[in-house]
């Protein structure tokens, strides 16, 4: 074994448990820790289904390696070698997002309670008279990028400053504004639209620039349909239900102030109407996805009614 110049290094070396040294122990949790986090940080996204795609593909490689298949685990090998590259070139944004999500500061200051409040209450008025809305409210991914694609502001949230943003003429009602802390920082961005994988393809381009956003960020993001009046929160690259105002409050609180880290709503979240009109092109919740949380992708549907014993928010 190769010497080692640290004086730890007859702990790790020395002491053994079934064959195996500490270190080799230590090497097999810290793999183990690594393969868990990676785990986490693509759990839900399109990336999964790229990664069993690999898996296989490897599968068949080392397959075709151990039955001395030489042209075929030839072939594969020099395509895996290509195939790495176009994948960093292909999944370039979710790359910089798991390294952002990695890198990102604790701590972040969130929205006064106040500010909250007046945001939930701005979103209720605009999806009432169906004038839309997408607003994108920072975690801990830093939304930078996104304001510099519209025009920076800096005003604290009011009801009447947020409806008057998205009101249909004003100069600024086109595209998403980006909310920091209490404040507003930037309207009129431009979100990255979410890819048309399927999943949301029957979804205008309002809709789709609230999940692509939160595709790539931690950003929770509002949106009002002009359509049809509806409230919903995109999260995680996933677009929640059809919320209530009392429903859309609790979200933000909890979303904003409970759970800073969370990337997908606790089961005990107040959920989105069980009975909801089927989509247009049919559809719904997919199998699997529990219904009525924003990561559960839906169809578009009428807005629900308050779960049973829950009153008016404040
Ligand atoms: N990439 C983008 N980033 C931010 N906002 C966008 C983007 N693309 C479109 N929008 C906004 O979406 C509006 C168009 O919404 P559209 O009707 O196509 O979507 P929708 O999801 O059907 O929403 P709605 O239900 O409100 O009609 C644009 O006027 C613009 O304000």
């Amino acid at each position: 074994m190769k010497e080692s110049p640290f004086p730890l290094t007859p702990i790790f070396t020395n002491l053994s448990l079934f064959g195996l040294t500490l270190r080799d122990l230590l090497d097999i949790v810290l793999v183990g820790a690594l393969v868990y986090q990676g785990y986490k940080l693509i759990a839900g996204t399109r990336a999964v289904n790229v990664v069993r795609g690999i898996m296989v593909f490897a599968g068949v490689w080392v397959a075709a390696r151990l039955l001395g298949l030489s042209t075929l685990s030839d072939l594969l090998g020099r395509a895996g070698t290509v195939g790495l590259f176009a994948l960093v070139v292909l999944f370039q944004p979710e790359l910089r997002a798991v390294l952002e999500r990695v890198g990102r500061p604790r701590g972040r200051e969130v929205q006064g309670g106040a500010a909250l409040q007046d945001l939930a209450r701005a979103v209720e008025r605009l999806a009432e008279r169906k004038t839309g809305a997408l607003i994108a409210i920072e975690r801990r991914t830093p939304l930078g990028e996104y304001a510099a694609t519209g025009v920076s502001l800096d005003a604290m949230i009011s009801v009447p400053f947020i409806e008057a943003l998205f009101a249909r003429n004003a100069p600024l009602h086109d595209g998403g504004v980006i909310i920091q802390g209490s404040r507003v920082v930037a309207a009129g961005c431009l979100f990255p639209l979410q890819a048309s994988d399927g999943t949301y393809r029957r979804y205008g381009t309002r809709h789709r620039a609230g999940i692509g956003l939160s595709e790539v960020t931690d950003a929770v993001v509002l949106i009002a349909s002009e359509e049809r009046g509806s409230m919903r929160i995109a999260l995680g690259g996933r677009l929640g239900p059809d919320l209530t105002a009392t429903e859309l409050r609790e979200q933000l609180r909890v979303l904003i102030y409970e759970r800073d880290d969370l990337l997908e709503p606790p089961p005990s979240l107040p959920t989105g109407r069980a009975q909801r009109s089927p989509p247009a092109g049919g559809g719904g919740s997919p199998a699997g996805s529990p219904a009525g949380s924003p990561a559960s992708p839906e169809g578009p549907a009428g807005r629900g009614q308050a779960a049973p014993g829950q009153g008016e928010g404040p």
